[in-house]
């Protein structure tokens, strides 16, 4: 029997829980709860538009080493940035030495000398422009340890999932860029602390590392499984024993994390990845957590051996027993610019790069259907 008596609603307040303290103020776009009802706003497109409001003057190119296609599109793009566009240029200090050995026409083009000035370079520069692969994007991305300015990367790489604009037109891309409005795809970076003996009261944390792609926990030389103890914010997730453990963004899903069985995704989903890289048991599927959570891998005491931590494939660190690494988004995303826009460009990677869900059509029948 249906009771027809009109029962009152109980009414209620949402709040949002900050670190662990309850906030009213904590900002919150998505959901309402008006009347009681909890309803989330409509998306809209989170793609980026950048105009300029005062016209660029200043570039750094950034270039793979050891090509001499590069080189030689180096030379001409500086020279035609400086005639055409009157701009500012910066390169590296080994590209200057080679440009210089070109021509002495190219003495005005600028470097810096030391750490101090790269830390510098995003107060100077407008925009950055890379000539190589996925590569050449990650090594610009690792020399802002801060802001990063917008990115353009011209692929003269093989595979280039980073790297949407084709060098052999580089001038018209570069004019509509530095004209604009250009579509930007904010690749979120993870920021990792390695801390040495976690279980000390005092911690010496060093600077820390952030990376475009991942940090990878993997066991090095030994050939003894990992043992890496993980949390997420204070909740225990699991223990890896196997070769280790990819923590990777988005951007960096279509690289090591995919060869390692995780999902592809989209550059503007706002996750970290955590995949384990052949894990011994049956049951370790790749996990994709929320952006804003804290990660922490332990070495535990009686761990059979250390582990090694690995930055963007770079800059290898020994983690001891005792040892930790945490990790978390930063707050300084890789802008990059997109050829038409974040998710064109996404599909069109996946399909050429990686020839994603590529089959031969099935025929249809030859004769006709009995319905
Ligand atoms: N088994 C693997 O797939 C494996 C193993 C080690 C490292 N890597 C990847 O290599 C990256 C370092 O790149 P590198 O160019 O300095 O080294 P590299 O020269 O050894 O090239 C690695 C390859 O990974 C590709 N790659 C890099 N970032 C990518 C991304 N976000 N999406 C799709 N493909 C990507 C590059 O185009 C290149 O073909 C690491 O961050 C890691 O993701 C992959
Ligand atoms: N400016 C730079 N200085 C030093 N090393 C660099 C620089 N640019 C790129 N590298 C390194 O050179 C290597 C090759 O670069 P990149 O991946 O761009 O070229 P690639 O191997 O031809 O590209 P792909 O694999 O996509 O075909 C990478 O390990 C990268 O870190």
């Amino acid at each position: 029997m249906v009771n027809n008596k009109i029962m009152k609603k109980a009414s209620f307040k949402l709040s949002w829980r900050c670190k662990g303290e309850n906030s009213d103020q904590h900002k919150h776009d998505i959901v309402y709860f008006e009347r009681g009802n909890i309803t989330t706003a409509e998306r809209s497109s989170k793609q980026i538009s950048l105009k300029w409001e005062s016209p660029p003057q200043t570039v750094v190119i950034l270039t793979k080493p050891n090509s001499n296609s590069v080189q030689i599109l180096c030379a001409q793009m500086v020279r035609w940035l400086r005639e055409q566009k009157k701009l500012n240029i910066y390169v590296e200090p080994r590209v200057r030495a080679e440009l210089l050995t070109e021509s002495s026409y190219f003495s005005f083009v600028q470097t810096w000398k030391d750490e101090k000035e790269i830390l510098l370079l995003h107060t100077k520069v407008d925009l950055v422009v890379t000539l190589g692969g996925d590569g050449t994007v990650l090594w610009a991305a690792s020399i802002f340890k801060g802001p990063v300015p917008p990115i353009v990367p011209f692929s003269l790489g093989s595979l280039g999932f980073m790297t949407p604009f084709h060098s052999e037109h580089y001038k018209d891309y570069l004019d509509s860029v530095l004209r604009g409005p250009i579509s930007i795809t904010l690749r979120n970076r993870l920021q990792c602390h390695v801390i040495r003996d976690a279980a000390k009261n005092e911690i010496e944390i060093e600077d820390p590392i952030l990376v475009l792609n991942e940090v990878t926990i993997d066991r090095g030389i030994s050939s003894y499984l990992t043992n890496l103890e993980c949390y997420c914010d204070n909740s225990f997730v699991t223990c890896v024993q196997g070769d280790g453990l990819i923590l990777s963004t988005t951007s960096g899903s279509t690289a090591y994390s995919l060869a390692a069985g995780g999902s592809m995704v989209h550059p503007q989903v706002p996750g970290i990845l955590f995949t384990p890289i052949c894990p011994h048991s049956l049951s370790f599927r790749p996990l994709i957590l929320p952006e804003h959570v804290t990660l922490r891998v332990q070495i535990p005491f009686n761990s059979r051996s250390p582990a090694w931590a690995s930055f963007d494939g770079k800059d290898r660190k020994q983690l001891a027993p005792g040892d930790a690494l945490v990790c978390s988004m930063a707050p300084w995303p890789v802008p990059t610019a997109c050829q038409v826009d974040s998710t064109d460009d996404f599909f069109r990677s996946i399909h050429d790069g990686l020839h994603w869900n590529l089959r031969k059509t099935q025929s249809s029948f030859d004769v006709p259907l009995d319905v």
